[in-house]
């Protein structure tokens, strides 16, 4: 049984916005930090890229405010760390390695479908990073954007029904082991760790950019957390792009 992480505080709340909001709001009223916040019902969760993240009950919705330190590009690769971490509690849980898979840049897959969303925010040094699981259950395919990767739940692809608690142990412990080693030895071991989960390596994909669209062979991550995709015209780097399974 894992522990809580001792300089991590942790706040549960019955009902509201979005945890990354709540966060935000205890950042500026003083909440020490490092601290996570928990929410029992979330009813305007953010997704990346402003989209809207929908949470019925017994889903975790949970957001983690830390101050990282070092420069602003640096802390984003925070999005591999809970990727991962999420990963190793997922696998705590289940005992089922197989299942789980990470799509570039920070969504956790289990069969290849869409099972956790993380979205990272910086509040001036402070970053709130927010997680999102289908703990329970999805949302359903049409009220997602075109081509969306489809969404499942832990409940039915794995036949385990955890609570947001349980995971919230068992994520917060693997998220301070996980910081604590980016810190101490840096991204590298990190970005390999990634790289062997990922889902798609070196399989053709779809980057789609603020301003075109780009189809390659998914070649790997860079020492920055870029994409790099292999195209008819060469490598590209993308430091950010919205991927689709070709
Ligand atoms: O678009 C994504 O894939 C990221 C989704 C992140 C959703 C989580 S739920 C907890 C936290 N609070 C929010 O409002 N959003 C994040």
């Amino acid at each position: 049984m894992d522990v809580w992480p001792a300089d991590f505080g942790r706040i549960t709340v019955e009902e509201t916005d979005s945890t990354q909001a709540e966060a935000a709001r205890r950042i500026e009223a003083g909440q020490a930090l490092p601290f996570w916040v928990l929410a029992e019902r979330q009813v305007a969760g953010v997704g990346r890229r402003g989209r809207a993240w929908s949470m019925p009950e017994g889903n975790f919705a949970g957001s983690v405010a830390l101050r990282p330190g070092g420069p602003l590009a640096r802390r984003a690769l925070r999005s591999f760390t809970m990727a991962l971490a999420l990963r190793d509690a997922l696998v705590e849980l289940t005992g089922q390695p197989a299942l789980f898979s990470l799509k570039w840049p920070n969504d956790v897959l289990c069969r290849e479908r869409k099972l956790a969303g993380i979205l990272l925010e910086s509040r001036g040094d402070a970053l709130v990073i927010g997680i999102g699981v289908n703990l329970v259950a999805a949302p359903p395919q049409a009220a997602l954007e075109e081509g969306a990767l489809a969404p499942i739940d832990l409940a039915t692809a794995a036949g385990i029904r955890v609570t947001p608690e349980a995971l919230l142990d068992l994520l917060a412990a693997a998220f301070a082991r996980r910081e604590a080693l980016l810190v101490t030895e840096g991204f590298d071991a990190q970005r390999r760790e990634w790289l062997t989960h990922a889902a798609r390596l070196g399989q053709p994909i779809v980057a789609r950019l603020a301003d075109r669209t780009l189809t390659g062979r998914f070649d790997g991550v860079d020492g920055e957390g870029a994409l790099m995709l292999a195209t008819p015209e060469g490598i590209q780097r993308l430091p950010a792009a919205d991927v689709h399974f070709a």
